[in-house]
């Protein structure tokens, strides 16, 4: 069984964070870990407060998962502020550089509140980026990430390549936000892949970035290139949208048991 560990914040709704990312990597057949960097108060509709993990309990976490685990893959979701940054890039910096790892660049929730603070964006783009195998920005991501304005599959490219200069291995744009088909991209400097599908649904869903970020390491973990690895994302994506649902009052999550009987 592959170990896959998830460093990102924790929504008690379930729809996102790491109760999103653990019913990913367990849907799949993984082993999921979860290092917690910040408890967020939060339901389907809105956020009402954060508070941070101390870095060093972080570090604390980050510690005794190594000292105990081997990890296939790591998936990087809500990070919060620069000291929570730079904590997870020293240890990064510790792996081999063999371990597949994911970063969901998570700026804004759904509902709109902020999980990174303003003045932390140039330090994960600056010390997290290099570290990545693989970054994963919605359009609204790219476009704060990037300066470029999208509207279309071009300016995704773009944005993209403009991404690329920070050295992340792949930069891949999802285009569930496009007003057509949801297109997503993925560019590492020399190949570049397009992956098309049909728009399910116009409603609001929670946690789809964390799934795809999280289901993208759990296939990069299993030794897949990233072309394939993104192509089975996007079809675990389709499967938990079309089967999405509404627990609460507020958006719908995913369903990310669809192969279970009742899924
Ligand atoms: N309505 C939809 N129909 C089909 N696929 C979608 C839809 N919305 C998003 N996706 C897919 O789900 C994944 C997550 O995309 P996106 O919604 O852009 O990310 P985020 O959750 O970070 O905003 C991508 O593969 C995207 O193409
Ligand atoms: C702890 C945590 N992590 C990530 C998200 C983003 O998910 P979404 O964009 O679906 O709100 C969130 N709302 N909460």
């Amino acid at each position: 069984m592959l170990n896959i560990l998830t460093i990102a914040g924790f929504d008690p709704s379930g729809g996102a964070g790491i109760i999103a990312d653990l019913k990913t990597i367990s849907s799949l057949g993984g082993y999921g870990i979860s290092v917690v960097t910040a408890i967020t108060a939060q339901n389907t509709s809105r956020i009402t407060a954060i508070e941070k993990v101390s870095p060093l309990m972080v570090q604390k976490q980050l510690e005794a998962i190594v000292q105990d685990f081997h990890l296939d893959g790591i998936k990087i979701g809500m990070l919060y502020d620069r000291e929570i940054i730079k904590t997870v890039a020293a240890f990064l910096q510790t792996l081999k550089s063999s371990t597949p790892v994911v970063l969901d660049p998570v700026l804004l929730s759904t509902s709109g509140s902020p999980l990174l603070k303003e003045e932390a964006i140039a330090v994960m783009k600056a010390e997290l980026f290099p570290c990545c195998t693989a970054i994963t920005p919605n359009l609204p991501e790219a476009e704060s990430l990037s300066g470029i304005t999208i509207k279309n599959i071009a300016d995704m490219e773009k944005a993209a390549l403009e991404l690329l200069k920070y050295h992340p291995r792949w930069v891949i744009v999802k285009g569930g936000h496009l007003e057509g088909e949801p297109v997503d991209i993925a560019v590492n400097g020399k190949e570049f892949y397009h992956f098309s599908g049909q728009r399910l649904t116009r409603k609001e869903i929670r946690g789809t970035g964390c799934t795809f970020s999280s289901a993208l390491t759990f296939y990069l973990a299993r030794g897949l290139a990233m072309k394939e690895a993104v192509s089975r994302t996007k079809a675990y994506m389709e499967k938990a949208i079309i089967k999405s649902f509404r627990p609460g009052q507020g958006h719908h999550v995913l369903n990310h048991f669809t192969s279970l009987a009742g899924g």
